[in-house]
Order: C-alpha cells, then sequence, then structure tokens
C-alpha cells in the first residue's frame, strides 16, 4: 500500500475528468486523476467522436446526391470497410497512448486502476494487479465516474447478449438485421448510421422518435428514418428476448407479435458508474445519480453537502445534462471555484456568475446528428410553458431561405423559435434540416446573452445563407 497527497484527486479520467483536473493544475494546484479503463472516457472511444465518424461519409454522400452536377461525379457506394476503418482511427484504435501522453504534459499523475472514496478526503486506488494506494485530497475529490447503458429487466434480455451503445460504435461488422430498442438520441442517431451501412433496420419507439424536442423534429426525423429503409414502431415495446443456437434474436412485442434480428441494440438511456465507488462511505446510496448545488457539491437528501464539503460530482454523474460540452462547462467552473477557494478569493455562484453552470438550466445547445439533423438550444414551447413563461412560437419553414435552395435540391428543414414575450428574449430555439449543425451557436449565443429582439434586428445574416432564417423569423414575430 502506497500513499500521496494532492490538493484535489478526480475520480474518471473522461472529458470531464480531463477539464477538471487541467483547470486546477492550471490554477496552480496539485492534481491526481483516477482511471480504471481508457483515459478519454466513453466519449472518445464508445461515443460521441466514433458515432459520428460512422454518420459522416454517408452525410456526405446524400449531400452530394442532393445536387445535380455533382451527383453526377458518385458513381459508387458507401465504402462500407473504409468509414469502420475511419471510426477506429477516431477511436484510436480504442488505445489511450494519446491521452496519457497529453496527461504528462499537463503535469497530470495519472493512478491507473479503480478507485473508491474512503471516507474522510481520501481515494483508495485498486490496480488490476490489486495492488493498493490511497489518495489523500487537501481540497477536493471530484467523481467524475460517468454513466453506462441501461439494460431494463425484459424478460429474456441479458442471456440474449444485447449490444449496448459500445457494442454497436465498435461493431466490426454491420449485421444483416438490427433492431433497436429506443426512440432517443442514441436509436435515432445509430438508425441512421446502421441504415446507411446497409443493415436492415427497425426501431421499437415505445415513446416515439426524439420525443423530448420539439414535435417537428420527431416527425420529421421519423419520415426521414422510413425513406432511408428503417422501420419505425411508434408505441412498440419489447415484452420477451430470446436469442437462437444459430444467433437469431427473437424478440417478442407486448402485443404478440415477433420481429428478427441478428443483433439487438438496447439504448434506453443511462445508468450512473457509482455502484461500487464508496458512496456509502460518505452517507448515500451506491448506485445512485448524484445531485449536485450549484457549486456542484454532492448533497444528501436533505440538500445539504453529503461531506463537509470536499465531494464534488460533474458530467453525466451529476445527472444535470449528459453530453460532454455541458459536462465540460461544468468542469472549467468547478476547476476555477476550487483554484478561487484556495487562494481566498470569492466564489461566484450566483446566476451566469464566473463559477455557475447556469447555461445547464436555461441554454443547453444539442445536435442531433441523424439524417436531417436537427439542432436545439433553450426550452422547448411545451417546456417554456411548463416553467410558467408566457411564450410566442415562431416558425418557419427553413426550405423557404434562397441559401437552403441552394444548398440542395428539395432541402426540407423546420425552424422555431419560441419567445419569452415579458423580457422580450429567445428562450428556445430548434431547427431540423440537412446540415443545421453549425446554425445552432447563433441561437444559443442570443439565448445566453439574452439579446433583446429588437436588438437582433441589427443581426443581418448575409445573402444568401441559410441562417437568413434568423431574419424571417423576426419579420414573422413583428417590429
Ligand atoms: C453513443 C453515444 C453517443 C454520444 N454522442 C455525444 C455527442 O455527439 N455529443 C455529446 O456532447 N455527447 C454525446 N454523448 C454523451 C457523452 O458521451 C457523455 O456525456 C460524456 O462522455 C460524459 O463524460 P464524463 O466524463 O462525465 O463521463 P465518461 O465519458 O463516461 O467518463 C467517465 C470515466 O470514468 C471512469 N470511471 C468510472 N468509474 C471509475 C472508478 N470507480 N474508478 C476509476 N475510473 C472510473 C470510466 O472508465 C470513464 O473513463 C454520447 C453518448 C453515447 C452513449
Ligand atoms: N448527439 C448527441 O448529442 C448524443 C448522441 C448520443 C447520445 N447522447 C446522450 O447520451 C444519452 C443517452 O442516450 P439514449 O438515447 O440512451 O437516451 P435518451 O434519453 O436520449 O433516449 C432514451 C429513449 O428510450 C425510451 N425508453 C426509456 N425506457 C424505455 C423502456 N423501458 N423501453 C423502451 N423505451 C424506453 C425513452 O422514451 C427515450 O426515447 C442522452 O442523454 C444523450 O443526450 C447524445
Amino acid at each position: 500500500m502506497t500513499a500521496e497527497t494532492y490538493d484535489v484527486v478526480v475520480i474518471g479520467a473522461g472529458p470531464v475528468g480531463e477539464n477538471v483536473a487541467d483547470r486546477v493544475v492550471q490554477g496552480g494546484l496539485s492534481v491526481a486523476i483516477v482511471e480504471r479503463e481508457l483515459v478519454g472516457g466513453e466519449c472518445s472511444y464508445w461515443a460521441c467522436m466514433p458515432t459520428k465518424a460512422l454518420l459522416r461519409s454517408s452525410a456526405a454522400l446524400r449531400a452530394v446526391r442532393s445536387l445535380p452536377g455533382a451527383r453526377e461525379a458518385v458513381t459508387g457506394d458507401l465504402d462500407v470497410e473504409a468509414v469502420l476503418r475511419r471510426r477506429d482511427a477516431f477511436a484510436s484504435n480504442w488505445k489511450d497512448d494519446g491521452q496519457v501522453a497529453w496527461l504528462e504534459s499537463a503535469g497530470i499523475p495519472l493512478y491507473r486502476g479503480h478507485g473508491r472514496i474512503t471516507g474522510g478526503r481520501s481515494v483508495e486506488v485498486t490496480g488490476e494487479d490489486g495492488a493498493k494506494t490511497t489518495l489523500t485530497a487537501r481540497r477536493a475529490v471530484v467523481v467524475a465516474t460517468g454513466s453506462s447503458a441501461l439494460v431494463p429487466d425484459i424478460d429474456g434480455l441479458r442471456a440474449a447478449a444485447p449490444w449496448t451503445s459500445r457494442e454497436t460504435v465498435a461493431a466490426k461488422e454491420v449485421p444483416g438485421r438490427l433492431v433497436i430498442i429506443g426512440g432517443g438520441v442514441v436509436a435515432s442517431e445509430m438508425a441512421t448510421a446502421f441504415a446507411s451501412l446497409g443493415a436492415s433496420v427497425e426501431m421499437l419507439a415505445r415513446d416515439g422518435v426524439l420525443h423530448m424536442q420539439e414535435p417537428f423534429v420527431g416527425e420529421r426525423v421519423s419520415e426521414a428514418l422510413r425513406e432511408a429503409g428503417v422501420k419505425v414502431h411508434v408505441g412498440a415495446e419489447a415484452g420477451a428476448v430470446r436469442r437462437d443456437g444459430d444467433g437469431t434474436v427473437h424478440i417478442t412485442l407486448t402485443t404478440g407479435e415477433e420481429i428478427e434480428a441478428d443483433e439487438l441494440l438496447v439504448a434506453i438511456g443511462r445508468t450512473p458508474n457509482t455502484n461500487d465507488i464508496g458512496l456509502e462511505t460518505v452517507g448515500l446510496k451506491p448506485g445512485s445519480w448524484l445531485t449536485v448545488d450549484d457549486a456542484m457539491r454532492v448533497v444528501a437528501d436533505d440538500d445539504q453537502p453529503a461531506a463537509d464539503p470536499w465531494l464534488y460530482a460533474i458530467g453525466d454523474v451529476n445527472r444535470r445534462v449528459l453530453l460532454t460540452h455541458q459536462g465540460k462547462y461544468q468542469a472549467r467552473a468547478l476547476g476555477d471555484a476550487i483554484v478561487a477557494r484556495a487562494k481566498g478569493e470569492t466564489v461566484d455562484v450566483t446566476a451566469w456568475g464566473r463559477h455557475a453552470s447556469t447555461a445547464d438550466e436555461r441554454a443547453v445547445p444539442q445536435v442531433v446528428f441523424t439524417e436531417p439533423e436537427m439542432a436545439a438550444v433553450g426550452l422547448t414551447a411545451a417546456a417554456a410553458e411548463a416553467a410558467g413563461l408566457r411564450i410566442r412560437v415562431i416558425d418557419y419553414d427553413l426550405a423557404a431561405t434562397a441559401g437552403s435552395s441552394l444548398h440542395a435540391e428539395g432541402y426540407e428543414g423546420h425552424a422555431r423559435m419560441v419567445v419569452d414575450e415579458d423580457r422580450k428574449v429567445i428562450v428556445g430555439f430548434t431547427l431540423v434540416g440537412p446540415d443545421v449543425a453549425e446554425l445552432l451557436h447563433a441561437a444559443t449565443i442570443a439565448i445566453v446573452g439574452e439579446v433583446p429582439l429588437d436588438r437582433l434586428w441589427h443581426a443581418v445574416p448575409a445573402f444568401p445563407t441559410v441562417s437568413e432564417v434568423w431574419l424571417r423569423l423576426l419579420e414573422a414575430y413583428g417590429r
């Protein structure tokens, strides 16, 4: 047993853990990071990056095929092997040498192994060989252990060895028939990817497709998935699952209908990686999401800090927003706050303050890389109404801009702006359409900056771009 002391100990070297460690070390404190798998976490090897690599080539191909003059230059089909090779490269071939080298260059010692809080301000790291190291934190222990795919208790499901997002994203071959349980983000993106790679795909979308977004998103994405050959069963629920000796998976729906597949992907959300991290030593329940206050301190059921404030949780594990960019935003704020406290400076976690993560509640941007893409930030109309806001909703047909008509033949898309009528500012913005991802940041800035609509009239979109939708929405709103 060895023992070391640092100012800060971070458990989990995913994108969020890496970022908080970097911030702390840049502020002049010492930090150690603990990782049991690959430095870089889910995002680098089994989520954000490799999924987008799986999707990008077919998106580019479809874009070319929508343009006369360019489409004639494309004679072949998607090269599936080349797409999978590019995916492998984006997953760094599931090796973390590059990220380990970055940790070294940043001055962040890495402890490989499973981290467990042992009460006090200590974390015990158990290496693969069973060797134990105790890391004591002078100022803070930060839990950034992320989340894993949730597998529900469906009769026979676990025994049938279903794919989660991990096996799907890292697949070495494209299955002939892929059935997906779920209609959320992973399900929609993977249905898009695997249909384009040649699989016959069926989705069991119990609650609809992308149903947490504005309703027109799910409608347009479902329609496009169907056009791409995906069978979308809205309202369908798996009741039992069985895998045959020959590998065929039989999924019996609650209606009695049976569907067969070569692989079954379960994509119904996430569960926190907190089963075995010593939560019981600080009075918390193992396996639970870690609730945090505005300062990212872990709080107990009574909303009071669970451990005399030294225990923090950021990223997926605190369930605020399960997105890399938002977790990294929390990491920057928390890292700077830990440094500020150490220097005796003021920590400001009031709304939009230097150490607050206010955007988590009001301005979370998300892009879903389906075909067409969906991009949204802030509140949907339904969420704004539920929050008690007096709103006005402005819709516009994206295909009616000069820019979109040039962008692709038969461009179809839609934009919605949700305005808080009492403050005359935008609180929500959603787009669905080809290549709308890069349009989103303008909306994020308008929401975070609380730019008054009167001032937005002076933000003139260039002609002929798809961004002209901003002008059209303002014209529809009226001056
Ligand atoms: C298929 C898929 C696609 C996605 N695509 C996107 C996208 O395009 N854009 C986006 O913003 N988000 C995307 N996400 C979400 C994104 O992956 C997560 O929000 C992000 O990875 C969270 O980062 P994190 O650092 O909190 O956790 P993780 O990335 O899960 O990292 C946590 C790390 O902690 C380690 N760990 C856990 N427990 C311990 C322990 N006890 N001891 C030591 N180490 C431990 C894990 O091994 C892991 O490396 C996607 C998710 C999925 C599943
Ligand atoms: N492009 C991106 O930003 C991106 C891509 C992939 C994943 N992610 C993130 O990863 C997280 C996980 O994604 P996800 O798709 O697993 O979760 P999700 O929350 O997006 O979707 C889960 C879906 O499963 C359905 N569902 C829940 N329980 C069910 C059950 N028992 N049976 C059938 N359906 C059920 C829900 O209604 C929902 O439609 C999300 O929070 C997402 O933000 C982001």
